[in-house]
């Protein structure tokens, strides 16, 4: 089968880091910003970056519906920091009107552990991502207050929750497209591949 197109979506945060990152997982990667781009990928990452200003671009360029509509669809999408924060059900503590895409029934609470100076490197043990823990880069990170029943929690970091995935969704508070280890974009583009094997059966 050919190779998977994963679009990342390109209004505001780390897009380019995530075009490197998931080419090296063997994936094509292309930037979306309009409905058009989106409905042509197989799966989509939503970067890091700021959730308050995404969340308002989206909605400013009519991305936010079809968004919505892929996702509900079952797009594999994956969120990092501000991405995990625009797939989650809901925020403990959004600004006032911002909005989420959804996909996983999750409650985040934005910025949990601490301001830009209190960013921070941990080894952080991925289920699904074998050998050695990933390097986990926290930059004003949201952390899981609680997941539903159908999330399933994929790691920890002091007590907190930091990776979810619930079907064809997947989200964590730190940042893999910053560190050069490409094994969890590999998870995800692995996701993509078996959602694509699935839809042509
Ligand atoms: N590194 C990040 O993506 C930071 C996320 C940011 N604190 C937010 O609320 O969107």
């Amino acid at each position: 089968m050919s190779t998977p197109v994963i679009g990342v979506l390109a209004l505001q945060g780390d897009v380019r880091e995530h075009l490197v990152a998931l080419a090296a997982a063997d994936a094509v990667a292309r930037p979306v910003r309009r409905p058009e781009e989106l409905a042509e990928v197989d799966g989509l990452v939503v970067p890091g970056g700021e959730s308050t200003t995404i969340s308002k671009l989206a909605v400013l360029f009519g991305l936010m519906e079809p968004l919505r509509a892929r996702v509900r669809a079952g797009l594999p999408v994956y969120g990092t920091c501000a991405g995990m924060i625009m797939l989650a059900g809901k925020i403990l503590d959004p600004r006032s009107g911002q909005e989420t895409i959804g996909g996983i029934d999750m409650i985040v609470r934005r910025n949990a552990f601490g301001r830009q100076n209190e960013s921070f490197e941990a080894q952080v043990d991925v289920k699904g991502v074998g050998g050695d823990p990933v390097e986990g880069l926290f930059i004003r990170a949201p952390w899981v207050e609680s997941v539903g029943v159908q999330a399933e929690v994929l790691a920890e970091h002091g007590g907190h929750i930091v990776a979810v995935r619930q079907g064809n969704a997947l989200a964590t508070s730190f940042h893999p497209e910053l560190t050069g280890d490409h094994r969890v974009h590999g998870l995800f583009v692995d996701m993509v591949r078996a959602d694509r094997t699935a839809g042509s059966l």
